[in-house]
């Protein structure tokens, strides 16, 4: 919205690593779009490369390719920019747990994309002062995180819900939690259930093994429910109504602190520590005994979180949109950042 504002309308590129996610439901329709139809493997590298090669002709003429986060599609999309000759922006710079291998391949595909790109979009005076000590090429620019200027669009209107028993929300899919890490997080969530601590909303995940997986662990349990992926709405306005969220999501720890909703992460380390710093998040891991104490402690405590905000004021697309646009300026390349596409086209 912002690049459009400023006549800098974006060409939108679906890779299809999860094909059923509609982008109507994330308010994504409403720009021209072209589809890759890479679906997402079991071998994240080998997606990064079907992505690479299919997305190199259709970025051939862009001004500019932006990615965002640290997905095999984002890095598919940085590789691709590199090999088609574009210039490279990357949203969400400069996150780091410092360990290769938790988030993996996460913390890998990041380090790779930022390596890459020529402006750095880092939410965080933290995330800026990791890619200074990389000695990342590009331009540098803290401009707080796109995700907050969604979540605070998205929760407009929308009051905490919060009445009747507790309520748990939990989401689960770190590649490093597959197997045991998501046999503790189950078997702690089957203790909270049976000893009736709160009510248990599972949000499954668009990986369809991965839910068929977490059921399976889960079912026969009284007190816990499964919800279907939803829309970023839905999952905005579900947080709203709980009053604790379990996650070893990313964005979920960024919108949970800025919803003021607490939240437990499912593993051993983030590269979120703002908001941990605030209060409003704290590690657990998944091991299950230490999840259902934290869960105790947190659903018994009088004291509550207040939104925090370490992750962005809600304007950071307007500060990308200033900064891209200055960009391009100064290198004459003032079409739209859009690339022309030999592909599909169309509005969803
Ligand atoms: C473009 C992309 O994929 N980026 C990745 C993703 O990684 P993640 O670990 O955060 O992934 P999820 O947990 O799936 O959440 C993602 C979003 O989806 C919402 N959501 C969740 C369940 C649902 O049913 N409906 C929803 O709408 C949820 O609220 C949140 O906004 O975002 C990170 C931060 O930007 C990135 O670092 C990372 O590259």
């Amino acid at each position: 919205m912002a690049l459009a504002g400023r006549g800098l309308t974006p060409l939108l590129i679906f890779t299809g690593q999860h094909p059923q996610l509609r982008p109507a439901d994330f308010g994504l329709d409403r720009f021209p779009a072209t589809r890759l139809e890479c679906p997402g493997q079991d071998d994240p590298h080998r997606h990064v490369g079907e992505v690479t090669k299919v997305a190199v002709p259709v970025l051939r003429e862009a001004a500019l390719v932006l990615v965002q986060g640290d997905t095999s599609s984002a890095l598919g999309g940085a590789l691709a920019a590199r090999l088609a000759h574009v210039s490279l922006g990357h949203v969400e710079a400069g996150l780091r747990s410092h360990d290769r291998r938790r988030p993996w391949p996460e913390e890998e595909f990041r380090v790779a994309i930022d390596a890459e790109a020529d402006l750095l979009f880092a939410p965080t005076e933290l995330s800026a002062a990791n890619l200074r000590r990389e000695k990342v090429r590009g331009q540098i620019h803290v401009t707080g995180n796109s995700g907050i200027d969604s979540v605070l669009a998205a929760s407009s209107g929308l009051e905490a819900a919060r009445a009747g028993p507790k309520r748990l929300l939990v989401t689960c899919h770190r590649r490093e939690n597959w197997g045991e890490g998501l046999a503790g997080v189950a078997a702690a969530l089957m203790q909270i259930a049976a000893e009736k601590l709160a009510q248990v909303e599972v949000v499954l995940h668009p990986n369809p093994a991965l839910a068929a997986s977490i059921r399976a662990m889960l079912a026969y349990q009284a007190g816990i429910v499964f919800r279907p992926p939803c829309s970023h709405g839905e999952a905005i306005a579900a947080m709203l109504s709980s009053d604790l969220v379990l996650s070893d999501s990313g964005g979920i720890q960024e919108e949970a602190a800025a919803l003021g909703v607490p939240l437990l992460v499912l593993r051993d380390r983030t590269e979120r520590p703002e908001a941990i710093a605030c209060g409003n998040l704290e590690l657990v891991g998944t091991d299950a005994a230490r999840i259902v104490s934290a869960v105790k402690r947190r659903l018994g405590s009088t004291s509550s979180v207040s939104p925090a905000f370490p992750y962005g004021d809600g304007r950071a697309g307007e500060r990308i949109a200033a900064i891209v646009e200055e960009w391009l300026k100064d290198r004459q390349a003032l079409s739209p950042i859009s690339a022309t596409c030999p592909r599909q086209v169309g509005n969803w």
